[in-house]
């Protein structure tokens, strides 16, 4: 005989088995509604916290998917720092590795050049972007600058650029500690040239700065140039060179010229190919002059296979400089330029 409760009424407590379904059923429930949450703020809220509380449009949410996929991030934290230069997608074969090749310098010289048509080569793997390691970011540490790099296969040569590092005190130490194979290419320009180039690149972005003539000499009466204006300073090839020479002999540096590389990209980069051991694949045919740039231009770029000149930043029209002064700034660099010759074994014409 069941058992009733002293009051005469039913149990108060249900029997076990209900019990126990209705707590399944809850947890079910509780379960499915945090999913469907986290679904919902997974799409619609990570990937841009200024999104609107309402529902995705579904086009919306595929994109949000998408990106998410691509870029893995908790949600509330700050993005980690893109790695510069590597677009995100399908995962390429092979590792990232420290640069074999460094174009160290010079800035306005012709590196961007240099590097645009040797990375054609299929032996070789480039970073578009400056990384800037070896001066702004060396705090980072050599595992920050590895995971910039493109992937690259076992025969295949990473090149990075940072026109920067050829001034750089710490740079020759600090690429030394890296790899002491390191080869290192430089790309020289006429100084004068380079200093006026380098000026109106400045004056492109801040219109306001004094004139040439003005930042150029302590005392032009007296021809007293400024060495410490960065503009002239770079030019001094021969002062630069010699901190390079401390760590690396002369035959693990290649010279550019800026000059040639404009006349002769085809001669120039062969000697580029040489210099890092691999085929000369890249020559004549790879390139055309274009009129309206006034510069050679790739026939097949290694980015889009298309033809590619390169952007508006190189090969602007330089700012008119007095004559006398570019005269005066040839006589101030006569001494430099015939000591980097004498040091490299190879005359740029630069008179
Ligand atoms: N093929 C081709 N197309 C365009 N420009 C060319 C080319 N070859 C060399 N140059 C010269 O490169 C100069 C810019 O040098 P950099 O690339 O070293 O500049 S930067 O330091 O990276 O800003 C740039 O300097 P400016 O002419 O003074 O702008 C060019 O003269």
């Amino acid at each position: 005989m069941a058992r009733r409760a002293p009051s005469g009424r039913a149990p108060a407590v249900a029997p076990a088995p209900s019990r126990r379904l209705a707590g399944r059923v809850l947890v079910l429930f509780t379960l499915s509604l945090s999913c469907s949450y986290l679904c919902y703020s997974l799409l619609c809220c990570c990937g841009s916290p200024a999104a609107p509380r309402a529902r995705c449009p579904p086009a919306r949410a595929a994109a949000a998917a998408k990106k998410l996929l691509q870029q893995p991030r908790a949600c509330g934290r700050a993005p980690p720092a893109p790695p510069a230069g590597s677009a995100p997608g399908p995962a390429r074969p092979g590792t990232k590795r420290l640069p074999r090749a460094i174009v160290v310098g010079v800035k306005k010289g012709g590196t961007r050049a240099v590097l645009e048509f040797i990375r054609v080569h299929p032996e070789v793997r480039a970073l578009g972007t400056e990384p800037h390691f070896f001066d702004r970011n060396y705090h980072r540490g050599l595992e920050w600058y590895r995971s910039l790099m493109p992937r690259t296969l076992d025969s295949q040569i990473t090149v990075e650029k940072t026109p920067s590092y050829f001034v750089t005190k710490e740079a020759p130490r600090r690429i030394f500690n890296m790899s002491r194979d390191t080869k290192l290419i430089v790309v020289v320009r006429n100084p004068v040239t380079r200093a006026i180039s380098d000026y109106t690149q400045t004056l492109s972005k801040k219109p306001d700065i004094p004139t040439f003539e003005g930042l150029t000499f302590r005392n032009r009466s007296l021809g007293l140039v400024d060495t410490s204006w960065n503009a002239i300073r770079i030019g001094m090839y021969a002062v630069h060179l010699q901190s390079w020479l401390q760590y690396f002999p002369l035959s693990q540096i290649h010279f550019v010229s800026g000059e040639k590389l404009i006349t002769d990209p085809a001669g120039e980069m062969g000697k580029v190919q040489d210099f890092l051991g691999i085929k000369r694949v890249i020559t004549d045919k790879h390139f055309y002059f274009n009129k309206t740039k006034g510069f050679p231009c790739l026939k097949k770029s290694e980015s889009s296979g298309l033809p590619r000149c390169l952007g508006k930043s190189k090969g602007r029209t330089h700012v008119q400089i007095d004559p006398e002064v570019i005269e005066q700034l040839r006589d101030f660099y006569r001494p430099y330029n015939i000591k980097f010759y004498e040091t490299v074994g190879q005359d740029f014409r630069w008179e």
